[in-house]
């Protein structure tokens, strides 16, 4: 199974959800900006790696939520919190972008596969740090 990895990148107790464009089957659902490992880089090196081409920003990884979802039968999805340490996240693939806090995150249709990290998420996110 091909890792892929989703950056919940957090801040202010908020995560930010990214808008879907492609493919057609998945335009408009929302998800972890993030995508595909590659050859030999870390997960860590890839969700950095991904962000900075998605957003334009630069984040470090803190850690990673708990399991791993299949997508389809040949990819497998791991979701890192992630803090912002320059820049500012400006969509270049997506065409939204939100700031979610605890409350609003089921005010967005997720992709599948995010949903068994939401609760997780949830709970982070309501922990003032
Ligand atoms: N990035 C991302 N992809 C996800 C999530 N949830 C989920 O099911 N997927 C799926 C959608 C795609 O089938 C696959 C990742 O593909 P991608 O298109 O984002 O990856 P990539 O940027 O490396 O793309 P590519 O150049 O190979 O097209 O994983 C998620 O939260 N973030």
């Amino acid at each position: 199974m091909h890792p892929v990895v989703g950056a919940a990148i957090v801040r202010d107790g908020r995560v930010l959800a990214a808008r879907r464009t492609r493919p057609a089957a998945a335009a408009g659902r929302w998800e972890f900006p993030g995508g595909k490992v590659e050859g030999a880089e870390s997960p860590d090196d890839a969700v950095v790696r991904e962000i900075e081409e998605e957003l334009g920003c630069a984040v470090s990884v803190e850690r990673w939520l708990e399991g791993a979802v299949p997508i389809g039968t040949t990819h497998r999805l791991t979701v890192a919190v992630v803090r912002i340490v320059a820049g500012e996240p400006v969509p270049h693939e997506h065409d939204a972008v939100r700031w979610l806090a605890a409350e609003e995150l089921d005010d967005v249709d997720w992709l599948e596969p995010d949903r068994p990290f939401l609760a997780e998420l949830r709970a982070l996110l309501r922990v003032p740090i």
